[in-house]
């Protein structure tokens, strides 16, 4: 994967100690980092709730760089579709599986090439916003035409700006996260963020046996839950989508043909939970959000070859699921 350290960019060999100690520091777990960029794009202009002003909702002002295989930033892809963005903040997808010099437009595919600026490689932009910057190098990123500057690499808080903060630019007015659920919204998101989105990581990425064992349980017993209430509701919260339901999908769509072999996530599959299924299906009839689920791109991209995991690289075959039906 590779890291940036004071504006350079090192690969795993010469990153190896530094993780290893990060690893044992845990003892086995997967410990996420945080997002480094926390401004925030606002109807105003206005400093958001982190980060500096200066960042006015404009129509082709903001650029959108993602993966395909990322399911943080799918939540993003997400929003650009169901917000009607499309024509307001640009978008250029790395290709979807991470080399030496970490997510790169390899151009193998017209829609793998940055048209904005060119770029070869993600640490460039990161070094073009921050000539000096140490740390990960992820996606997505919401880059700044205007001021050449990344306004946020955190996927949780673009898609909030996203819900509100252009509806005056595009009309769409549609809330998911409306005040009156957004205490339940952020407890929903805090649960099902520690044990499903990122419990998959916590199972796959565990160097220990108990640090996979607590995770894998925590996780199916989440979704346990997520089936129970399903059969109560249609979605999350009740009887409307919210910002908890999207941030579900990305994790449920990459489930059986990625993390089910990939991660031993396999207690179940998410196929053998009906509610979940059907619930699944509706969100990805919503228009636009079909566009923007891979499951070659997941399939081939968890299963791909890993001297730690997948030594040998050989990708499973593709499970049936029905959701695209
Ligand atoms: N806090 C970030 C996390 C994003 C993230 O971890 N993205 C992964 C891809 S799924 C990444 O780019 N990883 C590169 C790396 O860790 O070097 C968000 O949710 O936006």
């Amino acid at each position: 994967m590779g890291k940036l350290i004071e504006g350079r960019w090192l690969t795993d060999d010469q990153l190896r100690e530094w993780e290893e100690k990060q690893y044992s520091e845990a003892n086995g777990r997967f410990v996420r980092g945080v997002a480094k960029f926390r401004n925030w794009v606002t109807a105003t202009g206005e400093a958001g709730s982190s980060g500096e002003a200066g960042f006015k909702a404009e129509a082709g002002r903001y650029h959108l760089f993602a993966a395909l295989n990322c399911p943080w930033a799918h939540r993003t892809l997400i929003y650009r579709k169901v917000k009607g963005l499309e024509n307001v903040v640009g978008l250029s997808l790395v290709a979807p599986l991470r080399t030496e010099q970490g997510w790169v437009f390899d151009n193998t595919e017209e829609r793998f090439t940055d048209n904005l600026l060119g770029l070869e490689a993600m640490h460039q932009l990161y070094v073009k916003s921050n000539p000096d910057f140490t740390g990960r190098v992820t996606v997505p990123v919401l880059w700044d035409k205007k001021t050449q500057t990344i306004v946020s690499n955190e996927s949780s808080e673009i898609i909030r700006m996203f819900n509100s903060a252009f509806n005056d630019i595009t009309g769409d007015t549609r809330d998911f996260y409306p005040e009156a659920l957004a205490k339940e919204i952020d407890d929903t998101n805090d649960w099902i963020f520690n044990t499903v989105n990122n419990g998959v990581y916590k199972s796959g990425f565990a160097r220990t046996q108990d640090a996979y064992d607590e995770a894998v349980t925590a996780l199916f017993a989440s979704l346990e839950e997520i089936e129970a209430r399903l059969g109560k509701q249609a979605f999350l919260l009740g009887d409307a989508i919210t910002e908890a339901d999207w941030r579900l999908l990305p994790t449920l769509v990459r489930f059986d043909v990625g993390y089910f072999t990939a991660f031993k996530c396999n207690l179940k599959a998410l196929r053998d939970y009906p509610n979940i299924s059907a619930y699944l299906k509706t969100l990805v009839q919503q228009p636009g959000v079909k566009d923007t689920i891979d499951l070659d791109v997941y399939r081939r991209g968890y299963n791909s070859k890993s001297p730690l995991r997948n030594p040998h690289g050989i990708v499973p075959v593709a499970p049936y699921v029905s959701f695209l039906d």
